[in-house]
């Protein structure tokens, strides 16, 4: 009989991408996938989304979940969802609603205790704002977790990766690792970028996501954060 891992010591990272649109979903998806090919209950969460369809549904809410193998109540998968698909304080304020971290922090905690492990994806870039004097990087910072980059492949990529990583450890967040997701099939001269981003980046690369790959077959090519 194995003792089960407390909750605070399961692997939890943060997913933070490049920009909106660069496939932190896509690239979140296929961790919880490779969690779960290691026989892993994996969770996501997406603490903060904005854009909603008729039914009050968020398709990166939905798509973690659909790539996630725990049941858990929406309330802690997602704490705010807004129904414009705009920047998110924009859309808060639009909603009257201020976002909170620590109701935020609380939900990741209760989420965490469900799962063997939990992947929580950012808004946009790394310093989207979330209200008039929080942003995306605070809500990281008070999570507490290491962070996952995910670089979407496309012409200016290299300055985004490199700003990104700045941004994220000079909060005192490690970049535990970084993922090349190729949202530009057509990305000119992607080997050398991808070099470059190697030597540049001081974290590992812990996979290339093809474009169009299923989320499962992204994962079986993932390696996870030591
Ligand atoms: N490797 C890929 N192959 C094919 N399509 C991709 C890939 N990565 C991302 N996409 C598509 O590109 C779009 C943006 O990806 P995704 O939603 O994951 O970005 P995001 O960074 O999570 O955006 P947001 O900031 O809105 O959360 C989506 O339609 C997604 O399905
Ligand atoms: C609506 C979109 N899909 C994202 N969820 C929100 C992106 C916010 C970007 C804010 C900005 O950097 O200008
Ligand atoms: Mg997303």
């Amino acid at each position: 009989m194995t003792t089960p891992i407390p909750p605070a010591r399961r692997p939890a990272w943060f997913i933070a991408g490049t920009d909106t649109g660069v496939g932190k979903t896509f690239v979140t998806c296929a961790l919880l996938h490779a969690l779960r090919q290691r026989g892993l209950r994996a969770v996501g969460m997406k603490p903060v989304a904005s854009g909603t369809d008729v039914a009050g549904d968020n398709e990166d809410v939905s798509a973690l979940a659909d790539a996630s193998n725990v049941d858990a109540p929406r309330a802690l998968r997602n704490p705010y969802c807004f129904r414009a698909a705009i920047a998110p304080h924009i859309a808060a304020a639009d909603e009257g609603v201020s976002v909170e971290l620590p109701r935020i922090v609380d939900a990741f905690g209760e989420l965490r205790a469900l799962a063997d492990a939990t992947l929580v994806e950012g808004v946009g870039g790394f310093l989207v704002p979330l209200g008039d004097e929080i942003d995306a990087a605070q809500l990281a910072v008070a999570l507490d977790l290491p962070v996952i980059l995910v670089v979407g492949m496309r012409l200016g990529c290299i300055n985004h990766a490199l700003l990104s990583y700045e941004a994220i450890t000079g909060r005192g967040l490690p970049v535990v690792g970084w993922v090349a997701n190729r949202i530009d099939p057509d990305m000119p001269r992607v080997e050398e970028n991808l070099a470059t981003l190697a030597r540049l980046l001081p974290a590992p690369l812990l996979g290339v996501v093809e474009h169009g790959v299923t989320p499962a077959c992204a994962g079986a090519g993932l390696r996870l954060p030591d």
